[in-house]
């Protein structure tokens, strides 16, 4: 499978790239940046820390979508909305980890579905899509006698708060509710915030230092507490499950799907 990766030069782009390289049956077809971007003519293999894959990054989406049967995208919302329109024009597998995507954002990505096919989701790891159906399921058991907090730890230069992977985690509890998490969210808390409200769902960020990803899901009843917990330890994770979503999307219908379809959970 000829893959693009964009956003090339982040963290998750370079890593991306190691990734693709490394697994059988896929190919670097191409890799983006942003205009101005410094890695820009570089060698998409030496960026990464690899041999030369003879790809050079370059600021021209159009020839390089036109060429590739699918793309990986973790980088910006605005970023990820233009290349949406872009991989549906061209008929390729999206494939989209970007977070801290809004309401109008997500819009136009289910626009874009209608022709191409949209694999997204705040993590592309097993393990946290697992701990999202144990926490399904838990919250469910539990109900509202159990409070719920979601703690979450990232790297200092994270720009979006909570994280995806928070957000996924709680949405994941609030379905076992029965609950929309729009109605029961609580993102920050500061001053005299009077008493916890039942069946509120909330959420705690922390930020610093290298952390690559912690996610805690406290369920916290009467004398008693229940912690659910993932600690990603390397970004190749998310590079992997990645490659997974773009491989599984090859040959389905266009659509926008979740890492539980990939998966099959
Ligand atoms: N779903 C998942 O499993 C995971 C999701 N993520 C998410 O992925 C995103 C990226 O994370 P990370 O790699 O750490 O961030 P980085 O900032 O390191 O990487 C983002 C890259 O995208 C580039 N970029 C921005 N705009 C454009 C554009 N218009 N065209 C091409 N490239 C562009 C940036 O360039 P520049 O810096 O020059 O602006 C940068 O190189 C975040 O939203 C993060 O939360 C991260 C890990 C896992
Ligand atoms: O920005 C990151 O680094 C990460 N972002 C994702 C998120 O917002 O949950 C996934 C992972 O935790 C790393």
């Amino acid at each position: 499978m000829r893959l693009v990766v964009v956003g090339a030069g982040g963290r998750m782009g370079r890593m991306l790239i190691r990734a693709v390289a490394e697994t059988e049956g896929c190919i670097l077809s191409g890799a983006i940046e942003r205009a101005g971007a410094p890695v820009l003519g570089q060698d998409a293999g030496v960026l990464a820390g690899l041999a030369p894959l003879g790809v050079a990054v370059t600021d021209d989406p159009l020839p390089v979508f036109a060429a590739a049967e699918g793309v990986l995208d973790f980088t910006t919302p605005a970023a990820t909305t233009f290349f949406a329109e872009l991989a549906a024009q061209a008929r390729i597998v999206h494939v989209v980890g970007t977070t801290g995507m809004e309401e109008a954002d997500l819009a136009k990505l289910a626009a874009a579905a209608h022709h191409a096919r949209i694999v997204r989701s705040g993590n592309m790891s097993l393990g946290v899509n697992l701990l999202a159906g144990l926490v399904r399921k838990v919250s469910a058991a539990l109900g509202e006698d159990f409070d719920i907090e979601i703690v979450e730890m990232h790297h200092r230069m994270k720009v979006d708060a909570p994280s995806g992977t928070a957000l996924l985690l709680g949405e994941a509890a609030a379905e076992g509710r029965g609950v929309a998490l729009a109605d029961t969210r609580v993102s920050t808390r500061d001053g005299h915030t009077g008493a916890r409200r039942p069946g509120d769902i909330g959420f705690a960020t922390l930020r610093g230092g290298t952390v690559v990803g912690d996610h805690s899901v406290v369920f916290a009843g009467a004398g008693e507490r229940l912690t659910l917990s993932h600690h990603a330890e390397d970004r190749a994770i998310f590079a992997r499950g990645a490659l997974r979503a773009a491989q599984w999307a090859f040959d389905r219908p266009p659509g926008l799907y979740g890492m539980a379809d990939v998966l099959g959970l």
